[in-house]
């Protein structure tokens, strides 16, 4: 049975220090770290082993799934990294701190920019110091000054459907390592929530998330593996 594991980076630096990230490329912290052992770990214990990886061009998804891997003797196995799969971009937001902005903003305003599904946050500025559009990993692609989570899924769906679904039908048992909102996006997708309630849906850093495929490519129910 064609089998799709999820897991979210574990805990980064930015997570830590209560900054907003998205695009910006910053490492898992040492927690971040045994939260990613812990996955691979698990994924060993549980017999789930990856046959082939996917990944963001981002540090704390890489880092994660290598840690993953070597955990559970699968650094080997082939790896895809690909931009559509990083994190939403934050826009003028990148890099604050979430608790001064919303001292600033107010609660509401910040809560709309976190977890509404379509109203992405203020465009970050041309030349500003988190503006990615010259980093070389991006060469030829028209990085986003903002995303909102429905924008995020309009570069993971096609990326999904054309690129990692078909592996999935060869038999792979495909690992994503992601981020919050990328994950969301499949989420979604997959397990069929609607605009409304995928806002509420939180996911842990670490934790893999596991899908099962029917001959039809139908998935299952989610669930987590350390529940299993
Ligand atoms: O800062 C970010 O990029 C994301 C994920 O950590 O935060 P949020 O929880 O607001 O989606």
């Amino acid at each position: 049975m064609p089998t799709l594991i999820l897991v979210r980076h574990g805990q980064s630096e930015w997570n830590l220090a209560n900054r907003f990230t998205g695009w910006w490329d910053v490492d898992v912290t040492e927690k971040g770290v045994e939260e990613a052992r812990a996955a691979g770990r698990l994924l060993k214990g549980k017999g789930v082993m990856p046959t082939l990886a996917f990944t963001s061009v981002q540090k704390r998804a890489i880092v994660t799934l290598h840690l993953a891997l070597e955990e559970c003797e699968r650094l080997w196995i082939p790896e895809v990294k690909d931009w559509r799969l990083n994190e939403r971009h934050y826009g003028g937001l990148t890099g604050l701190n979430k608790q001064e902005t919303r001292d600033k903003h107010g609660d509401e305003q910040v809560h709309i920019w976190r977890r509404s599904f379509d109203v992405p946050p203020p465009p970050l500025e041309k030349g500003s110091t988190f503006d990615l559009s010259d980093d070389p990993r991006y060469a030829g692609i028209d990085v986003p000054d903002t995303e909102s989570l429905k924008l995020t899924i309009e570069r993971v769906l096609p990326y999904w459907e054309s690129t990692i679904l078909p592996e999935l039908e060869k038999g792979e048992t495909v690992i994503i390592s992601a981020h919050g909102n990328s994950l969301r996006a499949l989420v979604k997708h997959l397990s069929n929530i609607s605009d409304d309630e995928i806002t509420g849906l939180e996911i842990p850093t670490g934790q893999p998330i596991i899908y099962q495929f029917d001959d039809a490519m139908k998935p299952g129910e989610r669930y987590y593996l350390k529940d299993s």
